[in-house]
């Protein structure tokens, strides 16, 4: 390790005031937190990351600390952040532990994208087998389409619980030091455990997570008012059920719920539903994802009071306002309503005040590297929160890719993730997907910035490979700016547009122009030929398959 390699010592292990591991340099200065010479360059070795190991931060501190630290790096929280941020972080060499109160892999892993899409993915089949036109347009027949409901939950609980216990696994394996306690910022580099023991480290990343947000006049029973937590054990398939919120979480359930053979009723408190999207995607949307299917939807209006009913005895009853007038409008009755109306950041009992942190709605405030920030705007010493608890972007990718980002800075390396070129992408059936900005962004920066915003569309309809799968409905839209040929944003609607929209976040992330793309060859046929025909269009590059 750069620490020990500084000074020309082995280190020798002890143990800390916290009873933990920690390391001393054979010269009587404690070089403590540091793991073994023998180890660290094990795991540099492991990871290829020799080249790495005189950092200058570290090198700095290696001339002036004295202080005794348990670890080098103690992470809060063991969901995709966290575990993102432990496995660079060793692979950095440092000496690592994570806190995990519940369950490592966090709400993606156990309570989110993992089992979520194991329910899409099994519904998605149901859909496709039980739509006898789209079949037949492919030649095909089938008998009764039947699903058996307690395996289909086996199958995403299941598959959670792998996940999990791969990650467990990776940890152990890297040397990583689990620790299933709730952690608390007590001091700088101090945590305090829900075990009741104090753990010290050089650096400390804050990686808490979300939470179910829910509005209030809603009761939860978890049977019949639940939020996706519930939704995911899939204990029942209700006849009717109403979502509130039609964001990421409640059109992902609704393609679930009605592939399954649910009514689905949207609350929306927004003027349209899927506020979140691009307009123009928002509208092929609702022709593509709601209008053929048992969807029915009330838009501007919120759910202000959800009462929990009894299956076959009595309805959920939910009570609507318009979100204008602020008046009740009507009362819905229905056999279930799953609460989808975001999330909130896991962070009340953290203990930040105690280094002058003023948390934002409950958001952590940081830097673009991460950092935390105090009441005044200052950076809170060797103090980071990445994930979903700092709200710059609740996705999983996110979340790690911030892990990665806050151990550069850590190790010395100024990182800052650009989070224009974080792709988002909703597990519907077909898909959406989009990386950068909206064309209403879009439009704000050419005005702001002086150049032509140039729009391209590639059409699914015109596409071989769609067509031959029978799914030749969706677009991708390009916006970039006429003057430098730089992508600005790309919005998919179609099949696997969550794996299309990658080359576009690449693209984006490198510079790339839409002239350079529509000269990358795209292999024939395949569905990335829809954003080749958008990119040639762009560029002026004939193309033509
Ligand atoms: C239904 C659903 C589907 C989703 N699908 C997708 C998807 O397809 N793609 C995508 O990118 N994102 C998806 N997300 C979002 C994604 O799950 C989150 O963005 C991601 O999990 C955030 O990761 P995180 O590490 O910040 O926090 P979390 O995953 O929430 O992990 C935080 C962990 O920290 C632990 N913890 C909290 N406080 C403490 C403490 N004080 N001490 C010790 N441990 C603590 C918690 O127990 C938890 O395990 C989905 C979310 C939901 C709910
Ligand atoms: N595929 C994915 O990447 C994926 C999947 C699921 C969740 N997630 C993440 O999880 C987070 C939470 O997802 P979500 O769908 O719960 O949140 P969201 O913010 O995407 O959508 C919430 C919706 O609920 C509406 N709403 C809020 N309060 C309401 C009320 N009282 N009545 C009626 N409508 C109301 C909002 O207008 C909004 O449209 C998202 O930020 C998302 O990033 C991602």
């Amino acid at each position: 390790m750069a620490f020990q390699v500084a000074h020309g010592v082995e280190c020798a292990r002890s143990r800390g005031s916290g009873g933990h591991a920690v390391d001393r340099g054979v010269g009587g200065s404690a070089f403590v937190g540091r793991s073994s010479l023998r180890q660290a360059s094990r795991m540099e070795a492991l990871h290829g990351h020799q080249k790495q190991l005189l950092r200058p931060k570290r090198a700095a501190l290696a001339r002036t600390t004295v202080m005794a630290y348990d670890y080098d790096l103690a992470i809060v929280g063991a969901g995709v952040g966290g575990h993102g941020a432990a496995l660079h972080a060793r692979a950095k060499g440092l000496k690592v532990a994570i806190f995990e109160a519940r369950d490592v892999g966090g709400t993606c892993v156990n309570r989110g994208c993992v089992p979520s899409k194991a329910l899409l993915a099994a519904a998605g089949r149901v859909r496709e087998m039980k739509n006898e036109h789209h079949l037949k347009s492919l030649g095909i027949t089938l008998g009764e389409v039947g699903y058996d409901r307690a395996g289909v939950a086996n199958h995403a609980n299941g598959l959670a619980e792998r996940v999990k216990g791969n990650m467990t696994n990776s940890l152990k394996a890297l040397g990583i030091e689990v620790i299933h306690a709730r952690a608390s910022v007590e001091a700088p580099h101090t945590l305090k455990g829900s075990d009741g023991k104090t753990y010290t480290a050089t650096d400390i990343i804050l990686a808490p997570g979300s939470e179910p947000f829910v509005p209030r006049g809603i009761e939860i029973d978890g049977k019949t008012v639940f939020t996706s937590d519930g939704a995911l054990k899939l204990e029942w398939v209700p006849d009717w059920v109403a979502i509130i919120g039609s964001g990421y979480i409640g059109l992902e359930f609704s393609d679930v719920y009605t592939a399954l053979g649910s009514n689905v009723t949207f609350i929306e408190a927004m003027p349209s539903l899927m506020p979140g999207f691009d307009p123009e995607i928002q509208r092929l949307a609702q022709r593509l994802l709601i209008n053929p299917r048992a969807i029915d939807y009330h838009t501007n209006v919120f759910a202000t009071k959800v009462t929990p009913g009894v299956p076959g005895v009595r309805p959920v009853m939910i009570e609507l306002t318009d979100a204008s007038t602020k008046q009740v409008v009507d009362t819905l009755e229905v056999d279930a309503c799953m609460v989808a109306t975001g999330r909130y950041p896991f962070t009340q009992d953290l203990g930040l005040e105690k280094l002058g942190v003023e948390l934002n709605r409950g958001f952590v405030p940081v830097d673009e590297r991460m950092r935390v920030l105090d009441a005044k705007g200052n950076v809170v010493e060797n103090m980071y929160c990445i994930g979903d608890a700092n709200g710059k972007m609740m996705l999983a990718h996110a979340a790690s890719a911030q892990g990665i980002s806050a151990v550069e800075n850590i190790t010395g390396t100024e990182h800052a993730l650009d989070h224009e070129t974080v792709p988002a992408a909703c597990f519907t059936h077909p898909e959406v997907a989009f990386v950068g900005l909206n064309e209403a962004d879009a439009k704000a920066r050419a005005e702001k910035q002086g150049f032509e915003l140039g729009k391209s569309t590639g059409h699914f309809r015109a596409n071989s490979k769609a067509l031959a799968e029978g799914e030749g409905d969706g677009i991708a839209k390009v916006l970039y700016n006429k003057s430098s040929g730089k992508i600005l944003g790309v919005h998919i609607i179609g099949l696997h547009a969550a794996d299309l929209v990658q080359e576009c976040a690449n693209a984006i992330a490198r510079g790339t122009t839409v002239k350079e793309l529509a000269f990358c060859v795209h292999t024939h046929p395949t569905l990335s030929e829809v954003i080749d025909e958008a990119v040639k269009s762009a560029a002026g590059v004939g193309a033509g398959h």
